[in-house]
């Protein structure tokens, strides 16, 4: 899907939040050979499980956005079981701290080499982006968000995971601290046209290309579109602009 796909819409996975199975199926059809892949999160896990997510969503690249945040047994565990679903990324929390980290990074790597997969990237949600200085103080982190952010990726970077989950805003430090290798999975994405919502540390989907973003997580501003598949190619001309300047600068 993703090599028919307009230029640089492969980086883009489409959060599809639904409990509903027939919305997101609709979902996926619509905007099939437009975006690189889809990301099936708590909502729909909940209400329909990880095979389910796999169905969905076909042969399509597949975000198992599950943020896992337990002891490192737990976690271990539960990343085995999602292994048959081939996912492309995984994730869970980076505060659940190193030995859980390693955990995860050591259960995923064995898992896709016991079932003969290729390895999903196993990413760190760091602080999400729907907190900002103040939030981060309320629940006793010192701030600001940027250094948090920082200090959790090097933490992940260290623990053997392959990039982390950051707002936009965080993309030129990560990159000057984990380096060009390191995935940045960044959702926080509002067109100019699009409400921010409950998202605070936000950017643009040209801007956070600009910025070096190895993925993109799109959810409202395509899927509670009237038209998701206009939509994803409105945001398409935005990042193919970007692209282009990028290319004749
Ligand atoms: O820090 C984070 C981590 C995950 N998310 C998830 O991304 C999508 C964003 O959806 P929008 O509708 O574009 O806001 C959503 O599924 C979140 O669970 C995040 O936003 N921030």
């Amino acid at each position: 899907m993703s090599e028919s796909c307009p230029p640089g819409m492969e980086r883009v996975f489409v959060g599809l939040d639904t409990p509903d199975y027939a919305r997101a199926q609709d979902l996926v059809e619509r905007l099939s050979g437009l975006v690189g892949g889809f990301k099936l999160g708590k909502e729909f896990l909940a209400a329909q499980g990880p095979k389910v997510a796999r169905e969905v969503v076909g042969a399509a690249p597949l975000f198992l956005d599950v943020k896992f945040h337990d002891i490192p047994n737990t976690v271990a565990s539960a990343l085995r079981a999602l292994a048959p679903q081939a996912p492309a990324i995984v994730n869970v929390h980076a505060s659940g701290g190193p030995a859980m980290l390693r955990a995860a990074a050591e259960a995923v790597e064995r898992a896709a080499e016991e079932q003969d997969r290729p390895r999903p990237w196993l990413i760190a949600v760091t602080v999400l982006t729907s907190l900002d200085d103040t939030d981060l103080v309320a629940v006793g982190q010192s701030g600001p968000v940027a250094d948090q952010v920082v200090r959790l990726a090097r933490l992940a970077q260290d623990c053997g995971l392959d990039g982390v989950v950051c707002s936009p805003r965080e993309i030129t430090a990560l990159r000057a601290a984990c380096g060009a290798d390191f995935k940045l999975v960044v959702p926080g994405i509002r067109p100019a046209w699009a409400a921010a919502g409950d998202q605070k540390r936000i950017m643009t989907p040209a801007e956070a290309v600009a910025a070096g973003a190895d993925r993109l997580v799109i959810g409202r501003p395509i899927t509670a579109a009237s038209d998701p598949a206009d939509a994803a190619r409105r945001i398409a001309a935005e990042i193919g602009a970007e692209i282009d300047a990028a290319s004749s600068s």
